[in-house]
Formats: C-alpha cells, structure tokens, sequence
C-alpha cells in the first residue's frame, strides 16, 4: 500500500469538496472524535487523569475543544483557550466551544501548577501564517519542558506541513510525542525538523472518500515502493549474476571512505566488489579481504557499477577519473567529493546532464553548492530542492538528512526510516555502497535510490532497537546490519524469478 504525502493546498482542496457534501461541522466531529480516542489510547485504563488543552483561535482550537469536550466527561480537563485577535470562530469551532463550554472541562488563563497526564496541542494547524508569539509562544514554552505525553492536533503547532520548517525567523514549535493528522498525511511530517517534532504519526482520514483525493505532492517511502525489485537467490546462481561494484575515491589519507562503501556493497549482495583508488593505496583490506583493491587510473569504468566520490579529493587525478567515469556506459552513484567537483566545474555539470543514468547523494551543503544556494534555502524546502537537483543534473536526486527526499521527474519519496545515529562520518559512504550494490544487482535507479536509503535507515533503526547507538553508532556496523534487514525483506516479500 501508498502512503501518499498532500500539501496543505491540496488537503484545503479536499476539505472543501468533503464538506460541500455533508452537513455543517461533520468533519470537525469526527476529527474530534478520533483525537479523543487516541488520547484515551495513550493515557491508557482509568479515569481522572490531568489532561491539559491548548486550543488557538482558529479550527485548529475547535478541533481541540471537541476533544476536550469528550475527555471530560472522564478526565480533568483544563483548557486554555486563545481567541486571538477578535475574529469570528467558524460555524463548527462556535459549536465546539459551546460543547466544551457545557462539558465539566474548566476554562482558565493560567497553566496548571502541577505537570499534567497529557497535553493536547490544538494552538495551530495549516492555518498557521507567521512564527509563534506573545502567550502562544509562552505556552509552547513552557510545555516542551515537559516529560508527559504531547498530542499534537494535525500537527505539532509551529511546523509547516508542507516543509518540516519550524516557521520563523527565531520561530518555536510544540515537540509532540504523537501527531494525529486529519484528512491525509503531510510531507512535513517526516523532513526537516518534523520527525523532531511531530513524533508518532497517525493518520486519520475523516472518512472522506478516495475519489475525492488529487494526486500525492509525495510519498512516504516503504518497501512496498520497491518490493517488486526484491529477489530471492536462485540456486543457479554465480556471482556474475549479482553484478560487480567500483567504488572510486580514497585519495590519500581518505583510504577508510571507499572502504566502508566497498563493505555496503559486498555486504548488501554485489556479485564483486572493487575500491579504485585515485592514488596508489592500500593492496588489499585485511578486514574484507573479499573487496579487490585497484589504482582507478588504470580501472576499466565500463566493467562495473560506479559509486563516485568518497573520499575522493580535488586532485587533478580525481577529475581525471571522474571524466573518465562520466565517459563509460555505467550506472553512476555520485557522492561527496565528486559532487564538488562537479559543483565547481560548468563542464562537468553539462556531461552529467548529457549522460543521464545517475544517482546524486548530496547532504544539503553539497546540494546547495551544486544549486547555488545556501544550506538554509535548501533546508527550507526540501522537497523543493531534490526536485531542482533531478531535473537540473537529469538524475536521481537523494537529499540526505532527517527524512531523506528522493525525486525524479515529478515523483518525490520522503524516506521513512533513519535516525540520529546516523549523523556520524563515514554513513554517507556506505549509504552510496549499498545504492551502488541494487543497481549493479540490476535495480533501476529510482528503485535502487528508494531501496538503498530505505535499507539504510532500516539497519540504523535496527542497530539502536538493539542498543546500538544511536550515541557512538559507527558506520561501519551498518553494512552487516544492512544485510540482515534485505534478508528479511526477501524472505517477506520476494517471489523467487529466473
Ligand atoms: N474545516 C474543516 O473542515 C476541518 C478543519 N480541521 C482543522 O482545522 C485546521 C485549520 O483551521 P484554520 O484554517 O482555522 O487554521 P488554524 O486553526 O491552524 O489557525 C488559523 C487561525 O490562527 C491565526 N493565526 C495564524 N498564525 C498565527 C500566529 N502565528 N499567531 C496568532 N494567530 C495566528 C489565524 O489568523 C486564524 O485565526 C486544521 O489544521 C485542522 O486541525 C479539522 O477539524 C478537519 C476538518
Ligand atoms: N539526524 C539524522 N537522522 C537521520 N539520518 C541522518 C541524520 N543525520 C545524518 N543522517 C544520514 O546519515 C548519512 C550521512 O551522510 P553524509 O553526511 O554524507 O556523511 P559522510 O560523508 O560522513 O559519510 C545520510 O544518509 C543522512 O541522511
Ligand atoms: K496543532
């Protein structure tokens, strides 16, 4: 199953047409029937718990005050409602406060003394138009000080949702442990700084009928999007069936990056794996004595998949081999030092543009020096930026970082898996490994950017549940933590082909 991303243009657009077709309010009953279930979910059996409600002026806080209207009639409820400049409340959000207004919830200015069980974030949702302040931000203030569970209403107030910016300059946003989202789910949920904030999504749709849903702006990237790719090993197998693997970099005193991309790959199934280093390094490696060490000068680029780029230098020699490379008909991985070469060479950038068949891994400082950008304009919109990336370089573009973006052409995948244990040196090249391993494994390049970052954070995610990391993760656990995660997924989803 898709699990499609909508931008807040997009759910605006369907609420309308939803709501022209039912009775005034009805989508705000049901959203606030299905937040008060998830916050009995989380405060688990019993009564009389301290449940603390933070409703804005807008349908957002009406969302907020149903749930407190339903909460009250068995937790003690406080809400702390801000109406904002004046404005009139929507015919439903009217209703609402009339309902939590008659309900046993008590209305106050004040927060409460003691913490309370659970906070239910209904400050803003997609209305919200410019940072936090005044009381608002005080409240948000003092709330993300606290250890209790945080259910944001559609998403934690402060956040875009079609971005994962907090919105600013100098802006705030409530840190949610859970999210239930209304209508469908939002990309900035799940980039940028939205897996900080947003917590545990869940998404409820209102009961609002699929034909009344536009294309996705997104999705959300699970296996199901490259399930199709997965094969399960013939017993006729050789290694020639499972294609070979060059990883070209390692310049001097950069020996460990092509090593650690050579292991992704080996350990993620390649037939035969190769480091190609540009200049003379290591014979072999006595850790993985199974990867065949070369001088890339001398490689045969059309003999193998190309992961280029780490650790692979600015010398005149590493530009050298990077033309070279651009030359043969190889499927091409680009990575790290070899996307600052390209960023700093018009040349380059047209050769890549002319030759196709690649996947670009950029973190976002190497996207913004190969777009001309800053780090900032491209974490502003993430999605915005990959996008750019593949249609200016005629590539797969993998936006790296908290919520990997992936595009192509008009598709964009927001990945699903990873974690903060990754932010250490070396993961970058072994996330290259492994993408260079499906596609020497005959994946295509969109599949393989999907599996490989997918892959990726699945073994990151997989190593923590285990105790792990995420403090001190080092990268090269990944590559065997990898290789568990594919055989799982062959075993769960791969028919076996010849
Ligand atoms: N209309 C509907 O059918 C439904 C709406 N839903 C809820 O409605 C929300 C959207 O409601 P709204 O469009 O009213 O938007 P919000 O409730 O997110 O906020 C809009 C209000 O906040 C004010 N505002 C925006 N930024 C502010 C800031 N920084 N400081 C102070 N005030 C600020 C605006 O002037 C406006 O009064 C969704 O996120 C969802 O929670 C749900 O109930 C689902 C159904
Ligand atoms: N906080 C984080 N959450 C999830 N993934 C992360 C986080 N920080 C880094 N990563 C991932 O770790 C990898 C780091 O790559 P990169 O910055 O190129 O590192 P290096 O060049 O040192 O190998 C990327 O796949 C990135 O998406
Ligand atoms: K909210």
């Amino acid at each position: 199953m898709q699990h499609p991303l909508f931008s807040v243009a997009q759910i605006r657009g369907i609420e309308r047409t939803a709501a022209a077709g039912l009775e005034p309010g009805i989508l705000m009953d049901r959203a606030g029937r299905a937040a008060a279930d998830h916050a009995a979910d989380l405060l688990g059996p019993g009564t009389g718990r301290a449940v603390l409600v933070l409703a804005g002026p807008g349908n957002n806080g009406g969302d907020a005050l149903e749930v407190a209207a339903h909460l009250a009639a068995r937790e003690q409820v406080t809400v702390i409602h801000l109406r904002g400049d004046g404005a009139q409340p929507s015919f439903e959000t009217a209703r609402a406060i009339e309902r939590a207004g008659a309900s046993s919830a008590t209305f106050t200015d004040a927060l409460p003394s003691a913490e309370p069980d659970l906070v239910i974030d209904g400050l803003f949702g997609i209305g919200l138009t410019r940072p936090l302040e005044g009381r608002g931000r005080e409240l948000v203030d003092t709330i993300n000080e606290y250890g209790c569970p945080v259910l944001a209403l559609d998403l934690p107030s402060g956040l875009d949702a079609d971005t994962g910016a907090v919105v600013g300059p100098d802006g705030i946003a409530v840190r949610a442990s859970h999210t239930i989202t209304f209508i469908g789910d939002k990309p900035g949920l799940h980039t940028n700084e939205g897996r900080e904030y947003a917590g545990q999504v869940a998404v409820v749709g209102l009961d609002i009928s699929q034909d009344q849903f536009p294309p996705a702006t997104a999705l959300l990237s699970t296996p199901d999007l490259f399930a199709h790719c997965l094969r399960a090993r013939g017993q006729n197998a050789n290694k020639g069936t499972f294609g070979n693997v060059a990883i070209v970099g390692g310049a001097h005193g950069m020996t460990g990056a092509p090593m650690l991309g050579a292991r992704a790959a080996l350990f993620t199934g390649a037939g035969r794996v190769f480091a190609a280093f540009v200049d003379p390094g290591p014979a072999y490696d006595s850790t993985q004595p199974e990867v065949m060490c070369r001088l890339a000068g001398g490689f045969d680029f059309g003999t193998a998949t190309l992961v280029l780029g780490p650790g692979m230098g600015h010398s005149p020699d590493a530009v050298r081999d990077l033309l070279r490379a651009f030359e043969s008909a190889s499927p091409l991985v680009i990575d790290a030092d070899a996307l600052n070469l390209i960023a700093n060479s018009p040349d380059l950038q047209q050769r890549l543009t002319q030759r196709g068949n690649a996947i670009l891994t950029p973190h976002p400082l190497e996207a913004a020096r190969l777009l001309g950008m800053t780090v900032p304009i491209v974490q502003a919109d993430r999605l915005a930026a990959a996008h750019e990336l593949a249609a200016r370089f005629n590539a797969v573009a993998v936006l790296k970082g908290s919520g990997t973006v992936i595009a192509h052409g008009d598709q964009v995948a927001v990945n699903s898996t990873g974690n903060p244990g990754l932010a250490t040196a070396g993961t970058g090249d072994v996330l290259a490994g492994i993408c260079g391993s499906l596609l020497a494994q005959g994946w295509p390049l969109w599949e393989a950017a999907l599996g490989g970052v997918w892959l990726h954070g699945a073994a990151a995610d997989r190593l923590v549940r285990r105790g792990i990391g995420p403090i001190g993760l080092t990268a090269g656990e990944l590559p065997l933590a990898a290789r568990a995660v594919l055989n799982e997924l062959v075993r769960r989803y791969a028919r076996r082909r010849s």
